[in-house]
């Protein structure tokens, strides 16, 4: 099911939080909303499932309008919020079966036990939830959302602040959703390596505006010409500075000293290291991937400090 997001806008008071972004989520794709904190995604998905509205701009799920249809489209949309929270003392199962007798399911039982199955919680249905770990409550969460089996699921940055056992778990989840069925999944995250593992393509989003869209295989493309060369500085530093000035863009990450530049020019710069490894105690050379693009499109006036690593 296609998703329309046509110029956009949404304040609160003085705040922009969105500015006139325009983009299309592609039918069955998994795609991520990618920003930097407070770039707009989570107000973006509040409006994208109707429980707030725009100032001006349009929003279509499956050529529904969330103004004028937002009853239909939240009966297609499965919304998972950065923050959700359930009864402590209730069981999984119990909140599972709440939940669907919500919705109004009809298969109750076998549906409930097929979405904990999914998400990995067979086991621990019958514990109340308040023993459950971030992890746990994260993929309770995400089985209420997958309960109804809607075409279109929205998820607010479903990992965050889960362990990194815990963030696999829930990327296999996912990945398994994007094999099975023919969801269209929307996730938001500021992790780029977990957008560039799960999605096909993703919106870019910064201060509530779009600087980049399209398939991640196309912002890889728009990069490869680059490469960056990461290199550990020896003793002197400063010496290293001066050495590879003028060869690319050169950045001092207080860690190492990276240098974009052409793939071409990046042979005579590795070569020209060789020539000084009292300089240098190591390098490497990184291949472009959606990191560069995200670095490319937010590179006008983005604070470095605040971009995720
Ligand atoms: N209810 C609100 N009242 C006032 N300002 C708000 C409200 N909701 C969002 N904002 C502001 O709008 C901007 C966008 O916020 P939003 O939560 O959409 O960003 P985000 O990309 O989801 O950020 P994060 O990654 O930190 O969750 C921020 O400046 C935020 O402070």
């Amino acid at each position: 099911m296609r998703i329309t997001i046509t110029d956009v806008h949404k304040r609160y008071g003085d705040v922009v939080a969105l500015d006139g972004p325009s983009f299309e989520v592609p039918s069955g794709s998994t795609f991520g909303v990618l920003g930097t904190n407070g770039a707009g995604k989570t107000t973006l998905f509040k409006l994208l499932v109707g429980h707030d509205s725009p100032d001006a701009g349009r929003i279509e799920v499956g050529g529904l309008d969330v103004e004028t249809a937002g009853h239909r489209v939240r009966e297609r949309v499965g919304y998972m919020p950065e923050h959700s929270g359930f009864p402590s003392r209730m069981t999984g199962r119990e909140v599972l079966s709440v939940h669907a007798r919500i919705r109004g399911l009809a298969d109750r039982r076998e549906r409930i036990a097929e979405c904990l199955e999914l998400v990995g919680l067979p086991d621990a249905a019958d514990r109340a939830v308040s023993g459950y770990s971030n992890g746990m409550a994260r993929r309770l969460g995400l089985a209420s959302v997958l309960l109804s089996r809607p075409p279109v699921l929205v998820l607010d940055e479903p990992t965050a602040g889960l362990d990194p056992r815990g963030v696999a778990a829930f990327h296999r989840i996912i990945e398994r959703i994007d094999r099975d069925t023919e969801a269209t999944v929307v996730i938001s995250s500021h992790v780029l390596s977990e957008i560039e593992r799960l999605c096909d393509d993703v919106a870019i989003l910064q201060d509530g505006r779009l600087r980049e869209t399209g398939s991640i295989d196309e912002l890889r493309q728009e990069t490869a010409g680059h490469v960056t060369v990461v290199c550990q500085p020896a003793d002197d530093r400063a010496a290293l500075l001066e050495a590879v000035q003028g060869r690319g863009d050169v950045t001092d990450t207080g860690d190492a000293i990276e240098i974009a530049c052409e793939r071409a020019a990046a042979f005579d710069l590795v070569a020209a290291l060789g020539e000084r490894r009292d300089l240098v105690d190591g390098f490497e050379v990184r291949e472009p991937g959606l990191e560069a693009a995200f670095h490319e499109a937010l590179a006008d006036d983005t604070d470095l400090e605040e971009v995720p690593a």
